[in-house]
């Protein structure tokens, strides 16, 4: 896999009179190869937006090394801008103008043969819309034509900030269906949310920033692994019996008001068999798999977990450093490792 956006080290910080010194970025890394779908997680100002300006040199980093395409970014960037597609500040358009309008004068001024806008308006799923004035659209038929503006040059690399931001459940669902048949049709996309649900739905790699550093990056299957913590929920008739039982099994139980949190339980049969043999027989038996809001909530300390973030890492690329408060996860291995905490 070819690395098509590296960031080493990005930092970045805002001065000014009122509130002094203010670091957005601070040391920040991240890996997107070709072909993926690539989420950048974070809560609100945790330095998504500046991440990405500094990227594509709409500001200036006060350090670190950044590349797309193979090229250094911003310095060479005009080399593969064409290469490139970007959503990173709202793109207004005006109201009276068709979106059939507003892509060929886009076309015309980016040097694009106009017949791309017809294909550019199919891809977001406007052609049938796509001669409307603009101001009758819905935000997210807005934001469908922003991306359009962004495919017209038919980029090998779609970077967009926050496309979902706005959107109505349905709205979302046509962005992802929209990000899934660009990364079908050989896109690579980086796409930044904080809505959790959507990245894990759409994403196959994913990088987390927290206070402007990564706290985890890797495949998101990979990440979620790195927290499973291999917990079952048991309900049972006899719940204090069969959490003695289990317990003297060796399993830690913690009851809950109805029913019981089974941890170390990689193979729940072992749970149903202990119980069995003793005549409790369960009604109920979940592996509970972490999900991503959670991983998040963890890592960004947004989840009651006042701890400083810890690092989840899939890519072998940036192995970060030992003795840093690192979980490392080798690429394709479950599990927590490392120095933990
Ligand atoms: N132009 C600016 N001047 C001063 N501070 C800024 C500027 N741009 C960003 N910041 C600050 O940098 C930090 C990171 O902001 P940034 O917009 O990158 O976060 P974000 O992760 O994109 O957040 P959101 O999800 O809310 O868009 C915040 O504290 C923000 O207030």
């Amino acid at each position: 896999m070819s690395a098509v956006i590296e960031i080493e080290g990005l930092h970045k910080a805002f001065h000014s009179v009122r509130h002094g010194r203010r670091v957005a970025v601070d040391g920040f890394d991240l890996l997107v190869e070709a072909g993926q779908i690539h989420g950048f997680l974070g809560p609100n100002g945790s330095g998504k937006t500046t991440t990405l300006r500094a990227l594509l040199g709409l500001v200036g980093a006060d350090g670190g090394r950044m590349s797309v395409l193979g090229v250094p970014s911003p310095r060479l960037l005009p080399q593969v801008a064409g290469r490139v597609g970007a959503i990173v500040e709202s793109p207004q358009f005006f109201g009276n103008f068709t979106a059939y309008r507003t892509l060929r004068l886009l076309a015309l001024a980016g040097g694009v043969p106009v017949s791309r806008v017809d294909e550019a308006l199919e891809q977001v799923g406007l052609r049938d819309r796509g001669h409307e004035r603009v101001k009758g659209y819905s935000l997210g038929m807005k934001q469908r034509l922003a991306v359009a503006s962004a495919l017209l040059k038919d980029p090998e690399l779609l970077i967009l900030d926050e496309p979902a931001n706005g959107l109505d459940p349905a709205g979302i669902r046509e962005m992802r269906d929209l990000m899934r048949s660009l990364a079908a049709a050989g896109v690579t996309v980086l796409v930044s949310s904080h809505i959790l649900g959507e990245i894990q739905l759409i994403c196959d790699h994913v990088t987390i920033i927290s206070r402007g550093r990564r706290v985890a990056a890797g495949r998101v299957d990979e990440v979620l692994a790195g927290f499973d913590q291999h917990e079952v929920l048991v309900r049972v008739d006899e719940p204090e019996r069969a959490a003695q039982l289990l317990r003297e099994a060796g399993l830690p139980v913690t009851p809950q008001p109805d029913h019981l949190l089974v941890g170390q339980a990689s193979d729940p049969t072992v749970v149903s068999r202990v119980l069995g043999e003793q005549g409790l027989w369960v009604r109920e038996l979940t592996p509970l798999r972490p999900d991503l809001e959670s991983v998040f909530l963890e890592l960004t300390g947004e989840g009651g977990h006042p701890t400083l973030p810890r690092q989840v890492d899939g890519s072998s690329a940036y192995a970060p450093g030992a003795g840093d408060g690192v979980i490392n996860l080798d690429a394709g291995v479950g599990g927590r490792r490392g120095g933990d905490e």
